[in-house]
């Protein structure tokens, strides 16, 4: 049977690469999609433990150690009737010279529709440079991204709807933060603050986490959600010690204690840690592969970054691996991207909102301000009723200093 003609839908004529921000731009701290870019006294840069925590010179700032050298990277593509799509993701001119320089060739010609095929082509083709994950994954998430967009811009439909629909009315947001009482505040229904502490620090490192928890519940009181969130800088031991004394305080999950690719750690850690309380991981995996092996180690709470995992396209896929062992999966905090597709996931009960504020006390766009019409959670809520705009409801703010370091 012949499509109907407005069904006959339209092909790719250019895909295009910017950057923002990161170590090759010339003005700093402008936050956007590489959401680390903040400027100065911001609680995400405030002596937050990491796995360069051990050498002195790199205790205070992630940035100092690079944690903001990429930058934002946004890739737009056009199709045949001249409607535009977009995403951005943390990628910078890296990811500009790849999408301009590799990537295109996969995605200039096909159908708008063809989002699959031209997933499958620029993952197997990055294979090996790859390695799985990393600045490379990050950039073919923001092709996905931007092809989704484009998709749901053409049958002017919202990404969520192209999915299969919500599964539920609203999304209910935790509050990531250096202020976990002011997040209960404004309606969060938990807190994640990051740990200041780590193996360098010993049992005082501990002692000195534990008492911020301590604090914050005698905030909070007892039923509000407290998080840890580790950034992969810990080991076995530290991290049992750390749930261990963190249970009293009624800790709800203990995040990233290890880099990625320590399974085994992983594995080891969910048998030591006190019975109730659960291990999260994931934003910094990039595969399908990564996701099987953590899933299969008890993480109880699988975290992908949209932007980092391989897009929308992977992200439901690696739903379907959690919900196969009837594990959650809850994205890193990436707005916009991650909501159109937790909405439609029966394992993704909440999400998380990263507070990009620089303390904490007022609800800013996770991506500011780089996306136009970015929804934000209000009463720690967003509402199926506001995604329902064409493709992720977003436009680029073309206000931001742009470059576009390579064409095709
Ligand atoms: C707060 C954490 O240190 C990171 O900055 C945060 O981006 C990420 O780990 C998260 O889970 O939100
Ligand atoms: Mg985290």
């Amino acid at each position: 049977m012949a499509l109907a003609p407005s069904l006959k839908l339209p092909t790719i004529t250019h895909i295009r690469a910017y950057s923002m921000g990161g170590a090759a731009a010339k003005v700093h701290g402008q936050g956007g999609g590489d959401y680390h870019d903040q400027g100065k006294d911001h609680w995400i840069d405030d002596h937050i433990a990491t796995p360069m925590s051990k050498y002195d010179e790199y205790k205070q700032s992630r940035q100092s150690f690079g944690i903001n050298v990429l930058g934002t990277l946004i890739v737009e593509v056009e199709a045949s009737d001249g409607t535009t799509g977009f995403a951005i993701s943390t990628a910078g001119t890296v990811g500009c010279f790849i999408v301009e320089h590799h990537l295109s060739r996969f995605v200039e010609g096909k159908r708008v529709d063809q989002i699959k095929l031209i997933h499958d082509q620029m993952l197997n083709a990055t294979q090996y440079y790859s390695g799985g994950g990393g600045v490379v994954i990050n950039t073919i998430s923001c092709v996905d991204l931007a092809l989704w967009d484009l998709y749901g811009k053409v049958v002017k439909l919202p990404v969520y709807k192209l999915l299969g629909g919500a599964v539920r009315d609203e999304i209910h947001f935790y509050a990531t933060g250096a202020r976990p009482d002011l997040a209960q505040k404004m309606g969060f229904i938990g807190g994640k603050m990051p740990t200041h502490w780590g193996p360098a620090d010993g049992d005082e490192g501990i002692a000195k986490d534990i008492a911020t928890l301590k604090e914050m519940r005698e905030r909070v009181g007892d039923n509000f959600w407290l998080m840890f969130d580790c950034w992969m800088s810990q080991d076995v031991n530290y991290a049992t010690k750390l749930a261990h004394a963190a249970a009293p305080y009624k800790l709800k999950w203990l995040e990233e204690c290890f880099p990625p690719q320590q399974i085994e750690s992983y594995r080891e850690l969910k048998k030591n840690m006190p019975k109730g309380m659960l291990m999260t991981t994931g934003e910094h995996t990039g595969t399908l592969e990564g996701f099987k092996e953590l899933s299969e180690a008890g993480v109880d709470i699988l975290q992908p970054d949209v932007g980092w995992c391989g897009g929308v396209t992977s992200l439901c896929e690696i739903a379907a691996v959690a919900k196969s062992r009837g594990q959650l999966v809850v994205p890193h905090g990436s707005s916009v991207y991650s909501h159109h597709a937790v909405i439609t996931f029966t394992n993704t009960p909440f999400s998380e909102m990263l507070m990009t504020s620089p303390h904490a006390d007022y609800v800013r766009p996770q991506f500011d301000p780089v996306l136009i019409d970015e929804p934000v959670p209000h009463d720690g809520i967003i509402t199926a009723e506001e995604l329902d705009k064409p493709g992720f409801g977003v436009e680029l703010n073309r206000e931001c200093p742009l470059e576009r370091p390579f064409e095709h």
